[in-house]
């Protein structure tokens, strides 16, 4: 059964109206047609190419932009502005560097619910610190910690608000490698055990292999499409550091690459027949005759 937190129906993202003095008469359409749910408890990431509108869409989502068509849905309600239902977490933490960690989160803990007493507060704060394993940072402020600190305590100040959506722009993708794999593997835990409603950008194919349950395949820009939406065929309790051991990951992973080799951009000059901006072909990977494991729409 499926349950979409989010639907994105129609969805078209164009600057520059005809006719506006600044544009030149030009509009460029970025992306146009999209439409996409994500399910309760899903975790969706995209991929594409730089400039196909994915932080504009994410924007979309969090309320900060909006489509130029289309409208969105939050549980059926067309979204009209930002909202502490959704949180974002960027590239860059954006914190409060007068306040300590737990006044961070606090912070944002108490723009939910504006009546909590102090002790409520300060408790959901501190749950969310833990969950995140900076417990015992609580009282240091952002210049004191280090860029995986600061970007855990996005992720609590997101947490804590028990958003119905978390809106994620590569959080990762500053951080140096071995930070950034301990980063996936607490997102993935949490968000698992709270059933939380991911929609994730990432450059990183082996992020998305790991952490998502769809991956959502954009085409080059300008007039990006969603060109086919991936269902991972991995298992559910996968660990980071087994992927490589499992014949499907490298299925996955080809299946990706090529598409952000070749099939991203051929897509503009020949989308596949019968293609439905409406209903994107769903690949899954079923197994062969030879035991490979195929894509199929
Ligand atoms: N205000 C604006 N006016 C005109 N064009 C814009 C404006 N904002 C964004 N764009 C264009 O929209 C396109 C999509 O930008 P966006 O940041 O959403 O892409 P992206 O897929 O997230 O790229 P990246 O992977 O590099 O972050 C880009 O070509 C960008 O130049």
């Amino acid at each position: 059964m499926t349950d979409p937190v989010i639907s994105i129906e129609g969805i078209a993202k164009r600057y520059g109206a005809k006719g506006h003095p600044a544009s030149g008469g030009a509009s460029t359409t970025i992306f146009e047609n999209l439409w996409l749910k994500v399910n309760r408890g899903e975790f969706v990431c995209v991929i594409g190419h730089s400039g196909c509108g994915k932080t504009t869409i994410l924007n979309i989502l969090a309320g900060l932009d909006r489509p130029s068509e289309g409208v969105v849905l939050v549980e059926g309600r067309e979204l009209a502005g930002p909202g502490l239902d959704r949180a974002v977490i960027f590239q860059g933490h954006a914190l409060l560097p007068w306040r300590t960690v737990l006044g961070n989160v606090a912070y944002a803990v108490s723009s939910r619910w504006r009546r909590a007493p102090k002790a409520e507060v300060e408790e959901r704060a501190r749950r969310a610190i833990a969950a995140v394993g900076l417990a015992g940072a609580e009282h240091k402020r952002p210049a004191e910690l280090s860029g995986g600190m600061k970007q855990r305590v996005g992720i609590a100040r997101a947490l804590a608000i028990e958003p119905k959506m978390l809106l994620m722009d590569e959080p990762f993708s500053a951080l140096d490698a071995l930070t950034r794999g301990t980063l996936q593997e607490e997102a993935r835990r949490i968000c698992r055990d709270t059933g939380q409603t991911v929609y994730m950008i990432t450059h990183d194919v082996d992020e998305a292999i790991y952490l998502a349950d769809r991956i959502v395949l954009m085409t080059n820009g300008p007039g990006a499409r969603i060109a086919e939406i991936v269902i991972n065929p991995l298992a559910a309790d996968r660990s980071r550091s087994g992927l490589h051991h499992d014949p499907a990951y490298y299925s996955l992973r080809n299946h990706l690459m090529d598409f952000l080799v070749a099939r991203s951009s051929a897509f503009r000059e020949a989308p596949p027949d019968g293609y439905d901006p409406r209903h994107p072909p769903i690949v899954t990977l079923h197994h062969s005759q030879s035991g490979a494991l195929r894509a199929m729409t």
